[in-house]
């Protein structure tokens, strides 16, 4: 680390190491610790933006040449960043930042990494569909094998193997996926709506005098593909020193900030001396904690337990339709297959969600009902919905209950255990990291569909005891489909 340190400040960074140092902690790698007492708003370094690594920064994208850069498809997602960090670091000590991209790990906890067997611990979970691995190959061999073979006087074919394996296309991209930034070109001023968009990132960079502006980047996988990462791939970026430090849910207690030349890192709280400085990561479920960073999150949690208070279940719109029409025959409802594909289609036309989000405080978001309900309607009030352009409201009748019920149900089973041989496996003590790991997030996600069948329940009962067929509000207060906290738009 001393030797990163002198780069940092021979290179114009400035770092108050009289308050903040760097150390090694238990479980979490490097970490930054207050020295002493801290008072809020104290800068605690800087860097010029021009130590920042992107693609704005390597001189990599100059020496390929706009054309070539453009004619790969170079400029879209990360595959630009990789390729410069890959060059980088393959020029050596003649590149400004080699000793920045020696002091990076090489190895990841994240599940991009793992086997098939510790992948499995992590089946039913938010996390196997969304790791990316394919899409980022793809990119690997589509464009930058074919950009890299177009220059042989830049590349040597012998370097190949070793400076621009796909090994290290992996290593560069997970360090992109847990420490890079999101720093937007300064535009003279900060922009106010930009402060309060949704904290979709993983460390924060506020613009200067304007706390809680852009973000840690959170591209969705490696690819940076997601229809959600529109933001400009030019704007991710490496940034030294700011990516030491640790987070941890609730406890941010310093911020980067930037300004016209350079990005600063000030603690919004006091921080008494021998406290770690926390950064952000935006608060993610342990699902994407585990996908992105390669930890979880445990705190108290109001109940008594612990866990990730950002814990969420996602619940696929296919196994609400499947509930539905396996029950149709049952509910002697007169739609054929093809009105139920037809609902399907326009309710997605609509804008209508195709994954419903439940999170810790147990309530069914109101379009899973507004789904089931859609599913549910005679030929004519389908019809009706369809020409009025309105899908029926999210309230539930016992009907609607009891799919829901099934539903919740079903998603339970997509899981390998119970929630009591989860618990045991922890109590135990002899996981893996790896399935220890996978264990607490499924055991979270678990936990959030106990809680909300336990409550269905208990409307279920209440709607019995006062007549079948009457309709109430959903169980608990949710916000209108289409909150994006809640529930997601639909991708076909
Ligand atoms: C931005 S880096 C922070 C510096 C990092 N600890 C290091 O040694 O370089 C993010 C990584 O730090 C680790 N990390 C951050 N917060 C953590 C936490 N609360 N618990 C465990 N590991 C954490 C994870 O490995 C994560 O991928």
């Amino acid at each position: 680390m001393q030797s990163f340190v002198a780069w940092f400040k021979s290179h114009s960074g400035f770092l108050d190491d009289s308050s903040l140092g760097i150390v090694d902690l238990q479980g979490q790698g490097r970490g930054t610790m207050a020295l002493k007492d801290i008072p809020e708003n104290h800068t605690l370094f800087t860097l010029p933006r021009s130590l920042t690594l992107s693609i704005r920064t390597s001189t990599l994208p100059s020496i390929l040449g706009a054309e070539t850069w453009e004619a790969f498809k170079l400029g879209q997602g990360w595959v630009g960043l990789i390729f410069c960090m890959m060059w980088e670091e393959a020029r050596g000590s003649a590149s400004k930042w080699s000793e920045y991209l020696a002091s990076l790990p090489i190895s990841f906890d994240t599940p991009m990494f793992w086997g098939p067997e510790d992948l499995e611990e992590l089946r039913g979970t938010a996390v196997v569909d969304k790791i990316g691995r394919p899409d980022a190959e793809r990119d690997y061999y589509e464009k930058l094998i074919p950009a890299i073979k177009t220059r042989p006087d830049l590349f040597p074919p012998d370097s190949i193997a070793h400076l621009y394996s796909l090994e290290r296309y992996h290593i560069m991209g997970s360090r992109i996926l847990s420490r890079s930034f999101h720093v937007e070109k300064w535009d003279g001023q900060s922009n106010d709506e930009d402060e309060s968009e949704a904290n979709t990132s993983a460390m924060d960079v506020d613009a200067a005098d304007s706390p809680d502006k852009g973000d840690h980047n959170e591209p969705e996988d490696d690819g940076g593909s997601d229809e959600d990462d529109a933001d400009d791939p030019a704007d991710v970026a490496m940034v030294p020193m700011a990516d030491l430090l640790n987070a941890r849910y609730g406890s941010e207690n310093a911020k980067l900030f930037y300004e016209e030349s350079e990005l600063r890192m000030v603690s919004t709280k006091p921080i008494k001396a021998g406290e770690q400085i926390w950064n952000t990561y935006g608060g993610p479920p342990n699902s994407d904690l585990l996908r992105r960073y390669g930890h979880v999150d445990l705190v108290p949690l109001p109940q008594g337990d612990v866990g990730n208070p950002a814990d969420i279940v996602e619940i696929r719109a296919d196994l609400a339709v499947s509930v539905v029409t396996g029950n149709r025959a049952e509910l002697s409802s007169s739609s054929t297959n093809t009105s139920i594909q037809e609902r399907i289609d326009w309710w997605l036309e609509e804008g209508g969600d195709d994954v419903f989000v439940l999170e810790t405080d147990l309530s069914v978001p109101e379009a899973l009902p507004s789904l089931v309900r859609l599913l549910l309607l005679t030929e004519t009030d389908w019809e009706k919905a369809r020409d009025k352009g309105k899908p029926p409201k999210g309230k539930v009748d016992s009907q609607v209950i009891s799919l829901l019920l099934q539903v919740l149900s079903q998603r339970l089973n997509e899981y390998p255990t119970s929630i009591e041989v989860d618990e045991e496996l922890l109590r135990d003590g002899k996981l893996t990291l790896n399935k220890r790991h996978a264990v607490i997030v499924r055991l979270g996600e678990k936990k959030i569909l106990a809680g909300a069948l336990e409550k269905l329940r208990e409307v279920e009962k209440s709607l019995l005891s006062v007549g079948a067929g009457d309709k109430v509000k959903r169980p608990a207060a949710s916000k209108e489909p289409g909150d994006a906290r809640r529930s997601k738009k639909a991708r076909r």
